[in-house]
């Protein structure tokens, strides 16, 4: 079909009118590393300086702002994650709260001597694995994954076992888009003892998600991408509420403390999810997630995916009649339902191919080996996009060859 007709069919398509900037000729595929601003962040945050701020001042603390980070993450867990309320808590930046996961998941598993994880996962999460593993004296089990696929419920069943405490993946593989089959891969792990950390980075907002329903321990997601919270914007972390009362994190904050203002002289952690806090919670930063998230719940995440499905599954169809014939692969999953919210083109000049579209205002991102990445975000991303940034990448494939 044409993309005038997909975009008229599309249900969502005048949703992209509140994203600052969509009406503009830029070809933008990099949602899935920064989303586009909404137009009503305008507004929140020019108020948020006038109103709470400038004129609550000190007394917003008590008024709204501590209980930002769990109030926030109830409908973040409600509309995004399959949470229910008292398990998300908002802030830090997800490789902070990675190690904060996973320190408290080994703690919980003494005696067991591996953290089980796949060389594809994104490299803040290997890294942060690495180095908790040192601390802790334990050792990393790799699995090793086909970089255009992931990691797959078999392989999680051949590398656990008694030894195992965590098992530590992407839901949405980075590079691939794979969606691992989050609950079986749940299940094998807790069969054999362990727990399981999910990073949701590119799956939230994207990808409908049932943390409670999957049985997962611990997940942690970014907020910059679909949920498009802005540069740094805070992360979030799960923790499954039969771990509340027993899971401890290692950054013992004042903010994640009981009764904060008592301020006595040693930390005891506060009850439920409010003690993976440690410093003051980022205020500014949950406002426009704020916004998104209301814009969500107006929408819902299933329409959100179900567009997600008729982008990714339509940039595969122009890449195979377009870009097939010069060489290009595809290298993310066929079967839209093991796809999340990127489409991974393959060329040996795509690191050319991709500095040249940014010259012409049509912005992909690059990822070894060869991988030009087509991140569709769905609320802010049009059919005619995707054909105009598909013609984009021909041209400039036949222009650097
Ligand atoms: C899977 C995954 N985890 C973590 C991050 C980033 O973590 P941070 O926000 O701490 O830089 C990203 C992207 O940057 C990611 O794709
Ligand atoms: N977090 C990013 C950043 O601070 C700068 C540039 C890109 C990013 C990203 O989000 C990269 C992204 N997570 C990825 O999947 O590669």
């Amino acid at each position: 079909m044409d993309p005038a007709s997909l975009d008229a069919a599309d249900p969502l398509a005048s949703y992209r009118d509140r994203f600052v900037g969509a009406d503009s000729d830029l070809v933008y595929f990099d949602g899935n590393s920064l989303g586009r601003p909404l137009a009503a962040t305008r507004d929140t945050l020019a108020g948020f300086v006038g109103g709470p701020w400038g004129e609550r001042l000190i007394r917003g603390w008590d008024e709204e702002w501590f209980d930002l980070p769990l109030t926030v993450g109830d409908d973040l867990g409600r509309l995004v994650l399959g949470a229910a309320p008292g398990q998300v808590a908002v802030g830090d930046s997800t490789t902070v709260l990675l190690y904060k996961a996973m320190r408290a998941a080994v703690a919980a598993r003494p005696g067991r001597t591996e953290i089980v994880l796949d060389r594809d996962n994104f490299p803040t999460d290997r890294y942060v694995a690495d180095g908790v593993a040192r601390e802790c004296g334990l050792t990393l089990r790799w699995i090793d994954v086909d970089p255009a696929a992931g990691v797959t419920a078999d392989q999680v069943a051949e590398v656990v076992g008694e030894q195992t405490a965590l098992v530590t993946l992407s839901h949405v593989a980075y590079r691939s888009a794979w969606i691992a089959d989050a609950p079986a891969i749940t299940r094998i792990a807790h069969a054999a003892g362990a727990l399981v950390l999910w990073d949701l980075s590119h799956s939230g907002g994207s990808v409908p998600l049932e943390l409670d329903a999957w049985g997962a321990d611990l997940a942690v997601g970014c907020t910059y991408k679909y949920l498009n919270g802005g540069p740094g914007a805070p992360a979030y972390v799960y923790v499954a509420e039969r771990h509340l009362d027993t899971l401890t994190q290692p950054i013992q904050g004042w903010m994640g403390a009981a009764d904060p203002f008592l301020m006595g002289p040693t930390y005891t952690p506060t009850d439920g999810v409010r003690r993976f806090l440690s410093g003051t919670p980022p205020v500014l930063g949950m406002l426009p997630l704020r916004d998104m998230l209301t814009l969500l719940d107006e929408v819902g995440i299933q329409a959100v995916r179900d567009k997600s499905v008729g982008l990714t599954s339509y940039a595969i169809d122009l890449a195979d009649q377009e870009l097939a014939p010069l060489g290009v692969g595809v290298a993310s999953p066929r079967d839209p339902g093991r796809r999340g919210g990127h489409v991974t083109l393959t060329h040996p000049a795509m690191r050319e191919v991709v500095a040249a579209l940014w010259q012409q205002d049509v912005i992909p991102d690059y990822r070894d080996p060869g991988g030009l990445r087509v991140g569709l975000s769905p609320l802010s991303t049009s059919y005619a996009e995707v054909e105009c940034g598909v013609h984009a990448v021909r041209q400039a494939l036949d222009e650097v060859s």
